[in-house]
């Protein structure tokens, strides 16, 4: 009845309002629901972020709060030494025991009556800001923490070290024998006499201590300047390597011992085990022959430098020659010199991969006369 009193207009109007949703009207509804999911997301994705920032700001925060302080005045190693009275005897040493660019070597007698030798070091002039000076020097303590770690019978431990503000002192044993640059200057002046055995025993000492930095420290820890100034005696003439992994404490590395820096140091500055290893043949070849590399026969009639000078010899069947007059004598001896020379003329190899490691060359050195 109601549909006879509507007009026909009214009534399509009707029609198209009881019609099912327009298509305009759809995307209203899927806007809502992408709306949601990317609340969803960018809501998770900035929590994400943030927890991570979180993380990393409380994460440098417990690393800052952790921070090793940085030590001034002594810090001990050895129950021998008293930390109060270390600084007054430093300060009052007498005996000065060696010198160099990089610092002085000192004999010290402390309180307790116990020798020790202090290397009193350049300043660090470094005139880094105040931060980097700062990180550097905690970089310092712990690599000296490390060598007071070291134990092996031929290396010097570090024993105590002293800040004051950019100057270091480092103390170790005093070794009675001195160095086995002072030994072998007594032998050439006929001073000292030193058979094959105890040269032998020097270059086994020598190359356990350095396999020990080479493979048994982890990271490795390489010498750097390995010298006979640098090889303590001790009352039996076993070798001690000291001043072990000091560069960053050293200013003037490379300019002293020119005669025992491996030739790949010059060239392009690479410093590797195997610098060591040729730093080592040329301790070899002084044993050998008692000279020394820097000695002007080498430039004048000896093809420039020790090395060359005993590989020419080796290569030319007279090895022999090369040899200390002082050790010429018994013929089991004079093999077992000779393959040692053979040795050495591979440690100078020119190139560090021709060069054998310390781990190799502690057997060949210790069973020389099986070969
Ligand atoms: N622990 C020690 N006991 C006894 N004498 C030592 C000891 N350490 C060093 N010496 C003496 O000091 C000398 C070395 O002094 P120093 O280290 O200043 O010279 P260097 O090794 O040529 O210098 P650098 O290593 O800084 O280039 C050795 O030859 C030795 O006589």
């Amino acid at each position: 009845r109601e549909t006879s009193k509507t007009s026909p207009l009214n009534h399509l109007n009707r029609i198209v309002a009881q019609a099912p949703s327009s298509p305009s009207k759809t995307p209203t509804f899927k806007t809502r629901g992408w709306r949601i999911l990317f609340g969803i997301i960018f809501g998770s994705l900035s929590g994400f972020i943030l927890a991570i920032c979180l993380a990393i700001v409380v994460r440098f925060f417990i690393q800052y709060m952790n921070r090793t302080p940085i030590f001034k005045g002594p810090v001990v190693f050895s129950p021998k030494i008293a930390p109060k009275t270390l600084q007054s005897a430093i300060d009052n040493e007498t005996q000065l025991l060696g010198s160099s660019p990089n610092g002085k070597y000192h004999r010290v007698v402390l309180d307790n009556g116990h020798v020790v030798a202090v290397k009193k070091l350049q300043r660090l002039e470094n005139g880094s800001p105040e931060t980097q000076n700062k990180s550097m020097k905690r970089q310092i303590q712990r690599e000296l923490e490390v060598l007071a770690q070291l134990s092996d019978p031929n290396l010097m431990t570090l024993r105590a070290y002293v800040r004051e503000s950019d100057r270091y002192s480092l103390i170790y044993d005093y070794m009675p024998n001195g160095s086995l640059e002072d030994a072998m200057m007594r032998v050439r002046e006929n001073q000292l006499q030193l058979g094959w055995e105890i040269r032998h025993r020097i270059a086994v000492g020598v190359i356990k201590g350095l396999r020990h930095l080479h493979f048994d420290c982890s990271p490795r820890i390489l010498h750097y300047d390995l010298k006979p100034a640098n090889i303590l005696l001790d009352e039996e003439f076993e070798p001690r390597l000291g001043d072990c992994g000091l560069a960053k404490l050293m200013t003037n590395m490379g300019e002293v011992a020119s005669g025992y820096v491996a030739p790949e140091c010059f060239q392009n500055c690479r410093y590797t085990d195997k610098s060591d290893i040729f730093s080592f043949g040329v301790i070899l070849g002084v044993l050998l022959t008692g000279r020394d590399p820097l000695d002007p026969f080498f430039s004048e009639s000896g093809g420039g430098s020790l090395g060359r000078w005993l590989r020419h010899l080796q290569q030319a069947g007279e090895a022999r020659q090369g040899l200390d007059k002082a050790l010429l004598g018994e013929e089991v001896e004079d093999d077992e010199m000779l393959m040692a020379v053979r040795i050495a003329v591979v440690c100078l190899s020119d190139l560090p991969a021709d060069r054998p490691s310390s781990d190799e060359l502690v057997p060949m050195l210790t069973q020389l006369h099986s070969f």
